[in-house]
């Protein structure tokens, strides 16, 4: 379709021209703050099934000219009652080495060094993600920050293939492993709220989970994810870097975040 950018003259504030949606309401991302957030006793941990992907199993680890996606297995699943979501593919969000600042959600104004985001569509209600993205109770998707610490294992099993697929449309397949493992400890800590994709077209069709807790990776890995990858082909005559692949914060309108733990 249309490209569209973080920056220039295709960057967010030219997204609405030419996907109406981005312009809407509900969207995504937006910051975690004391005066909007509802704290909701009844908020369940995540459940997860078939997470722990075995290495006889492969994901596709492709540039997408936007971020990096990893394809993920339908046995991977999630359960936020009263439905079960059938994940699809996870990718990420950071910055750039000279500000490496690219969550795309915030707590208290504060932005992390990247975000990960699986991504799941409700499969007891739709048959196929093309067609669940554009419901309103479409997709879940699951919000990892990441933090700068030690160095991060099964991050690097994908951090040390992105020089694969330096350029736009480069794919590689990788063995699955246990994605688990790139979701925080407590899956009972988390902000909730109804919100969009946030790369065109920004379909309101989200319900959104950021967990408390971060994810952490060492500055290298972070160094290497903000170094190595391009948004144009190998053939282009202009390489654009992919940096700053995050969109900026959207307003609440009348949306509360609810939250599943007390300070
Ligand atoms: N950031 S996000 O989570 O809202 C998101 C979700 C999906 C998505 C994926 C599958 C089904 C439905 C929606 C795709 C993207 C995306 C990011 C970069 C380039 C193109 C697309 C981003
Ligand atoms: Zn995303």
């Amino acid at each position: 379709g249309h490209s569209w950018g973080y920056s220039g003259s295709k960057g967010e504030e030219s997204w609405p021209k030419n996907y109406e949606f981005c312009g809407g309401v509900y969207q995504s991302p937006v910051d975690f703050h004391q005066n909007i957030l509802q704290y909701d006793s009844t908020l369940q941990p995540i459940k997860l099934s078939g997470y722990n992907v075995s290495s006889t199993d492969s994901f596709t680890l492709s540039n997408n000219g936007h971020t990096v996606q990893m394809s993920l297995v339908p046995t991977m699943k999630i359960e936020i009652e009263p439905f079960h979501y059938t994940a699809s593919q996870l990718h990420l969000h950071w910055g750039q080495k000279s500000t490496p600042k690219g969550s795309e959600h915030c707590i208290e104004g504060k932005r992390f060094a990247g975000e990960v985001h699986v991504v799941h569509y409700n499969s007891d209600k739709y048959a196929d993600l093309s067609t669940a993205m554009k419901e309103s109770d479409g997709l879940a998707v699951l919000g990892i920050l990441i933090e700068v610490g030690s160095f991060n294992p099964t991050f690097e099993k994908i951090i040390s293939q992105i020089q694969n697929i330096r350029f736009k449309n480069q794919k590689i397949q990788i063995a699955g492993f246990g994605v688990r493992e790139l979701l925080p400890e407590r899956l009972d800590e988390y902000y909730r709220y109804e919100g969009s994709l946030t790369t065109p077209p920004c379909y309101p069709s989200v319900l959104w989970t950021v967990f408390r807790n971060p994810v952490i990776i060492s500055e290298e890995q972070l160094i290497a994810l903000e170094t190595a990858l391009y948004c144009t082909d190998s053939n282009s005559s202009e390489p654009v870097e992919m940096t700053n692949n995050y969109r900026q914060l959207q307003s609440h309108g009348e949306r509360l975040v609810s939250v599943s733990f007390r300070e």
